[in-house]
């Protein structure tokens, strides 16, 4: 990722690059002048230019209209005053937003603004409202964030959307539409997207002076009143991804393993507390590396962990995409093989110790190889703890027979 800072002011580029290094991966190129500008524009691919509105060779401006209409470049303008009327033109043109060289804060917002846009990149937003005008301007204001935007001409079509592409990260709704509206289509969405999944913003032109709190009782994030300024709603749309991502930050501090980023046991009992009611068939793989002591005692704390991490990337990579890798604690992890009788998940457990005894693991001091025995048991009329105290059984069963080896009823 490469950034452009436009700027004439020595201290201000200087500062600006300094913070923008600091904080984000990338390299950073200065212009004092619209014609340096120019210059890299014309060879590199920038991610973002920071220009400032008043250069000593173009005092009007003029940068801003080059790097949107000549580079398709996103933009984010830095200036000492604004007034009214060109802050409306500039944000009419499609910049990104605009900083008031205010304090050091703004060039913080500034940083900020562009590790936004980078992680927008990545981030699905599905924007719903049966009028064609409303949506194309949400689309283009988004698109000046760079978020992927997916358009759905109503309530129903959003629900089709939101199953297809459960990645959605924010859904805009309108409220007035035809078949599902925009109350009953968060109702709908809430059942199955929670707070931490899914952020949701309500739109509305309707006068009713009730309807954001409304919208908001419904499980919506935030509403917006139509007509909005673009400031307003890019505000809105920020503020409401930033407490997304602090809210599954939150959920992933609560739920994952400092260490190996495996589920911890109390996910692990969280998610499947209710599995007898469920009705499925459900067994458990209680898995604990062989003399685990040992490598601690050999190599050292730092090794045992950097075997414990490659163990869990492991099971992850082999199991994380359909099952539950939970880590119990120490050196004892747990697989929830829902779906699965004893026998397959038997030969699913085997088939991965005889991998795992045939690959070393490369550490700090060079490659160690490590097996680890395990206990396989299903779930009969009984809870989730009597169903891991017998898979805990064939643990010790499998340890007793000699350790690298699968214990279970098969
Ligand atoms: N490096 C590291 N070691 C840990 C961690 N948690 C627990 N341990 C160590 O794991 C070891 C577990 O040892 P034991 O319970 O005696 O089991 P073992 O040596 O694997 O022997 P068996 O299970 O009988 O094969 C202890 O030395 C703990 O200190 C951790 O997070 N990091």
């Amino acid at each position: 990722m490469r950034i452009l800072i436009v700027e004439d002011s020595d201290a201000v580029s200087k500062v600006l690059k300094h913070l923008i290094a600091q904080e984000l991966d990338c390299d950073v190129d200065i212009a004092p002048d619209l014609a340096t500008a120019i210059t890299l524009l014309d060879v590199n691919q920038y991610f973002v230019v920071v220009a400032d509105l008043n250069l000593p060779d173009a005092p009007n401006g003029e940068i801003v209209r080059l790097v949107l209409n000549s580079y398709h470049t996103t933009c984010i303008v830095l200036t000492g005053n604004l007034d009214s009327q060109q802050r409306k033109e500039l944000l009419k043109l499609g910049i990104a937003d605009y900083v008031l060289k205010e304090n050091r804060y703004s060039y913080q917002y500034v940083v900020k603004l562009i590790s936004r846009l980078k992680r927008n990149q990545q981030v699905k937003v599905l924007v719903a409202d049966d009028s064609v005008v409303s949506r194309k301007f949400v689309r283009v204001l988004l698109e000046q964030h760079l978020f992927k935007v997916i358009e759905a001409n109503d309530g129903a079509q959003a629900l089709t959307v939101l199953k297809d592409q459960p990645d959605i990260q924010l859904l805009i709704t309108d409220y007035n539409m035809p078949n599902v509206d925009g109350f009953e289509l968060i109702l709908r969405v809430r059942e199955q997207f929670s707070r931490e999944n899914l952020a949701i913003i309500g739109l509305s032109n309707d006068n009713d002076e009730s309807l954001s709190a409304r919208f908001i009782k419904n499980g919506a994030n935030d509403f917006l009143q139509k007509p909005f300024v673009h400031e307003e709603f890019h505000c809105r749309v920020l503020n409401t991804l930033d407490s997304l991502d602090m809210i599954r930050s939150l959920w992933e501090t609560a739920n994952r393993d400092y260490l190996t980023q495996a589920f911890t046991r109390r996910y692990f009992f969280k998610k499947h507390q209710n599995e007898q009611q469920d009705n499925n068939v459900f067994s458990v793989a209680l898995i604990d590396i062989d003399f685990f002591k040992k490598v601690n005692d050999t190599h050292g704390h730092d090794v045992g962990d950097q075997v414990l991490i490659e163990f869990a990337k492991r099971l992850e990579m082999a199991f994380g995409q359909h099952f539950t890798v939970a880590r119990f604690g120490g050196e004892e992890f747990v697989v929830a093989f829902k779906g699965l009788d004893a026998e397959k998940t038997h030969t699913l457990m085997d088939k991965f110790r005889q991998q795992c005894a045939n690959k070393v693991i490369d550490t700090s001091i060079g490659p160690i190889t490590m097996t680890f025995s395990c206990g396989v048991a299903t779930l009969r009329s009984e809870t989730i703890d009597s169903v891991l105290h017998r898979a805990d059984e064939y643990l010790y069963l499998a340890k007793g027979a000699g350790r690298n080896r699968v214990v279970s009823t098969c």
